[in-house]
């Protein structure tokens, strides 16, 4: 749930474009071939309309009931985007997260750092502009 809410919060893929390849009709629209279609995913997960009046809170428990029940569209979460092209690392990377949290846990209490400040900045990927100073005490 805590690794979703912060995936939702700052995707660090924030974006991305495809190029429709054939004359499409999707719903009312008409695609022509050739037309570059782009998908706002920061903006995306952070639509009060698909998350609620809280969208811009941290609250991984909104995960309690699975990725379906924490929004109002099927699609709104989409981190690792979607369809035939989705990232093949997903599992991979959600996988080595959790290892690393259970390597620094059983070993170190951790807080971040007063000097924390706070900077999400989009260059390539989403990354906070100052770091991400914390200190660690052993257990
Ligand atoms: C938090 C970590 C990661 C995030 C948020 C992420 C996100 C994404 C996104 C949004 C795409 C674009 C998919 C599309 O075009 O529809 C992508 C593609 C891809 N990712 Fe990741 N990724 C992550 C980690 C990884 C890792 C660890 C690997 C490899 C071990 C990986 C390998 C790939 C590859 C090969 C593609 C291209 C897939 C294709 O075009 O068929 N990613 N990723």
């Amino acid at each position: 749930m805590i690794l979703n809410e912060a995936l939702r919060l700052f995707p660090p893929v924030v974006d991305q474009s495809r190029e429709v390849v054939m004359d499409v009709k999707l719903g009312d629209l008409d695609i022509p071939k050739g037309s570059i279609l782009y998908f706002p995913r920061l903006s995306i997960h952070h639509d009060p309309e698909l998350w609620g009046t809280d969208v811009h809170e941290f609250k991984p428990e909104r995960f309690a009931n699975g990725v379906a029940k924490a929004t109002k569209h099927p699609l709104a979460f989409m981190p690792f985007s979607f369809g035939p092209r989705f990232c093949v690392g997903q599992g991979f990377a959600m996988e080595e997260v959790k290892s690393i949290l259970v390597v620094i846990l059983r070993r170190f209490r951790f807080q971040l750092s007063s000097n924390y400040r706070h900077g999400p900045c989009s260059w390539d990927t989403l990354k906070p502009k100052y770091g991400v100073p914390v200190m660690l005490e052993s257990l």
